[in-house]
């Protein structure tokens, strides 16, 4: 069975939203130390790498990472290259036949690990009406968050949760070329968690 990892590895200074928890790993009891065992303590913010919005993230009326249905986070994806874009809008996948599948990830880097948080693409909020028309209940990107790092509207959010779509920020679809597959994307079952960490992978289909 072949697997391509498409999460950032989770470690000390990477980048994380400006302001927001900084990673860490640290460790608690350590064999080297005399300790029976290694135990470690987490620090990290819900946006933190890949990871999915609950929509409670920017609506505290909506569902809340626990409430989510499991169904959203397997089953058929697409991935969708588009290289050097500054916003995706309905116009660059018009002609690509999305054939019911029901997740859309958008690769726009090559690079590993994705883009930088100064520097990333827009996503139009006029595509979270086309997605679902298109049958679509999840948007994937490989860049921080669907809007602006210095929106307070949050327009794409708040259109996508409209929409009924689920958000899955900063992948690294640097290893998937684009195409057809299987993914697979379990967050934490945090109870009223507005958001999780993911390891978000695909599975070549045959
Ligand atoms: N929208 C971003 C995260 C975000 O907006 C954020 C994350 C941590 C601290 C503050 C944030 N936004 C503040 O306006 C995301 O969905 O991951
Ligand atoms: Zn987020
Ligand atoms: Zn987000």
């Amino acid at each position: 069975m072949k697997f391509i990892d498409i999460t950032q590895t989770l470690r000390e200074n990477m980048n994380v939203w400006p302001g927001d928890t900084a990673f860490s790993y640290e460790p608690m009891l350590e064999t080297k130390k005399g300790d029976s065992v290694n135990v470690g303590r987490i620090t990290m913010s819900s946006h933190t790498g890949t990871h999915i919005d609950a929509p409670f993230h920017v609506n505290g009326e909506e569902k809340t990472m626990d409430e989510l249905s499991l169904d959203l986070f397997t089953g058929e994806a697409m991935v969708i290259e588009l290289d050097n874009i500054k916003t995706i809008d309905p116009s660059y996948i018009e002609s690509i036949p999305l054939n019911g599948v029901k997740k859309v990830l958008f690769k726009t880097t090559s690079r590993p690990g994705g883009h930088s948080y100064e520097d990333y693409p827009e996503v139009a909020p006029a595509l979270a009406d086309f997605l679902k028309q298109a049958g679509v209940h999840m948007i994937g990107v490989d860049f921080p968050s669907v809007d602006p790092l210095t929106s307070k509207e949050l327009k794409a959010h708040h259109a996508l949760n409209k929409a009924g779509i689920i958000i899955l920020e900063g992948l690294d679809l640097s290893q998937a070329d684009q195409g057809r597959y299987e993914l697979f994307c379990f967050p934490l079952k945090l109870k009223h968690g507005d958001g999780s960490p993911v390891r978000a992978v695909l599975k070549q289909l045959r």
